[in-house]
């Protein structure tokens, strides 16, 4: 099989309390609490082995919540995610335990991964000194500067070596040089022909290395396509998106969401 994703009619509700009591009450009770709120309505994109897809879109349009979903970290409400492969999401917030130490991080995430001991002692070193760590690596997390856990997550997931690997803001914060060595690896890993996808607000970025574009709105796929038809019309979008008033993107959005066919 030459897809490595395929993505079915993913939608995904969150539930929106005004109070933590509501959230509760949700639970316990039959009686339903909180407002629905629709992050994902009906998304489908497939990857052969070997694409590298830029997700897209403005603040809120689903892509972290859609990356998440294509990593198994959280739940679609419905849809189908068929994998081929092992996938590793790297995010600045990627699931690194705030009162363990960088290197007992490495240990637990690399155990839940399959590896053995003798095979976590192998690859320690080379994470350590790839997140340029060295010297705190025995501290706990919760006194790593965003950078830091930015650099220990992408360490991690490289090393690992992932069929899939899925990349959600991480290159947007710590240094330029770390960026530039991340994308070495990226740039290595598409070379060995591994699928990749990269949530980014850098359109520079996602020219120098996409092939394919998933631009999402409000929750939907509005293109899915190559970067070359379909960023040169993201860019115009957002010129003339940021010129409008509050009251004309709320009218946006609106006709967005109503010309949406019914998706449950
Ligand atoms: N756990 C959650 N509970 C409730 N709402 C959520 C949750 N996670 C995300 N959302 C909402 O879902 C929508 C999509 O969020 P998501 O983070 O996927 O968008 P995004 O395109 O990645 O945004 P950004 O570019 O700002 O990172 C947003 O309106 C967000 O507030």
């Amino acid at each position: 099989m030459n897809k490595s994703i395929i993505a079915r009619n993913i939608s995904k509700k969150y539930k929106l309390y005004k109070k933590s009591s509501e959230r509760i009450l949700d639970l316990i009770t039959p009686k339903s609490y909180g407002e629905e709120f629709w992050a994902l309505r009906d998304v489908s994109f497939q990857a052969e082995k070997g694409d590298v897809i830029g997700f897209i879109g403005i603040n809120g349009s689903g892509k972290s919540t859609l990356s998440n979903i294509v990593a198994g970290i959280v739940p679609e409400t419905n849809g189908t995610v068929e994998l081929n492969g092992q996938a590793a999401l790297i995010a600045v917030s990627s699931g690194l335990k705030n009162d363990l130490t960088g290197r007992q991080n490495i240990e637990l995430k690399c155990l839940m991964l399959g590896f053995s001991k003798k095979q976590i002692e192998e690859m320690e070193d080379d994470i350590i000194e790839f997140a340029e760590l060295e010297q705190f690596i025995d501290q706990p997390v919760k006194s790593y500067s965003s950078g830091m856990k930015s650099r220990l997550g992408f360490a991690i997931s490289v090393s690992v070596d992932p069929d899939i690997l899925i990349i959600d803001e991480a290159l947007s914060v710590g240094d330029k040089a770390f960026a530039e060595k991340s994308l070495a690896k990226m740039k290595e890993f598409k070379e060995q022909g591994k699928t990749m996808i990269f949530v980014s607000h850098s359109i520079g970025q996602m020219k120098q290395f996409c092939e394919k574009i998933l631009w999402l709105e409000y929750g939907m796929v509005k293109e899915f396509g190559n970067v070359e038809e379909v960023l040169p019309k993201y860019e115009a979008f957002i010129d003339n998106f940021k010129k409008m008033s509050k009251v004309e993107k709320e009218a946006y959005r609106k006709e967005a969401l109503e010309n949406h066919d019914v998706f449950i």
